[in-house]
């Protein structure tokens, strides 16, 4: 049996999974280098959607398959980051509202968005296999497929820093969204990280860890391939 590697190894492992994170997909780099039109903008807004509104589902049936007290409560954190919440006289309307409010500043109806008539048929699959792979898996396992977020808040940070600039068209307001990511990744990204050095600490639990993150990885490639395949990826 090999050697286990050492947490900061463990995690070196793990970060450099981003080779393969979809930022460096050809459907992502063009959007992100100014070379979608309106149309391709809309339809990844109004298919990503789907993904926004089964994160917290994903969550919810993380925490329903886990015993540990402690580390619930961290992750309730997430449900509310994307449904919002009213608590004390503090309100927020939460992630799944900010897409929404993208979804209009980048010209689409709230209501061709929330009733889902845009998404794609192998988008909803990659999207449900996440889903169905936190409702079924141990929840340390769970936890981990999460770790994508490692590297999404540069991606967040690429489209604040490039789409004023290459689609002026866009109401800046409706990029918040993005804006609240950058630091609510940071936080998700150390709990799930802590997790995932505490419970995976032999050579093949670490290995398994891997084949996890690689598996949500696939997942994000295969959404961006099924918006390719549809709606065309224009040249640089
Ligand atoms: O825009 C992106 O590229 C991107 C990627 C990811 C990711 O890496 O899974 C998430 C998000 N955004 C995101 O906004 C988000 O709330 C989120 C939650 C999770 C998760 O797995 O729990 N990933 C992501």
């Amino acid at each position: 049996m090999n050697k286990a590697w050492t947490r900061t190894e463990f995690e070196a492992q793990l970060r450099a999974r981003g080779a393969s994170y979809h930022i460096h997909h050809p459907f992502n780099k063009m959007l992100n280098e100014g070379r979608a039109t309106p149309e391709q903008l809309r339809a990844w807004v109004a298919n990503r959607y789907y993904y926004q509104i089964n994160i917290p589902i994903k969550d919810a049936a993380i925490l329903a398959n886990c015993p540990d007290q402690a580390a619930r409560r961290l992750w309730v954190q997430r449900i509310l980051d994307h449904d919002g919440f009213e608590l004390g006289g503090i309100s927020d309307p939460g992630g799944i509202e900010a897409w929404l409010r993208l979804a209009e500043a980048v010209g689409l109806a709230r209501a061709e968005v929330q009733d889902l008539r845009h998404v794609l048929p192998a988008l909803r699959f990659a999207v449900d296999a996440y889903v169905n792979f936190a409702r079924r898996a141990p929840w340390q396992e769970a936890m981990c497929s999460s770790l994508t977020e490692l590297f999404a808040p540069e991606i967040h940070r690429q489209r604040l820093a490039s789409w004023p600039q290459h689609y002026p068209w866009i109401e800046p307001a409706g990029l918040s969204y993005f804006r609240q990511r950058v630091s609510q990744a940071r936080r998700d990204v150390e709990q799930g990280l802590a997790v995932t050095l505490d419970y995976f600490v032999q050579r093949e639990q670490q290995e398994r860890a891997l084949q996890i993150l690689q598996f949500k990885l696939d997942i994000l490639w295969a959404i961006n391939d099924a918006m390719a395949t549809r709606y065309g990826v224009n040249q640089a």
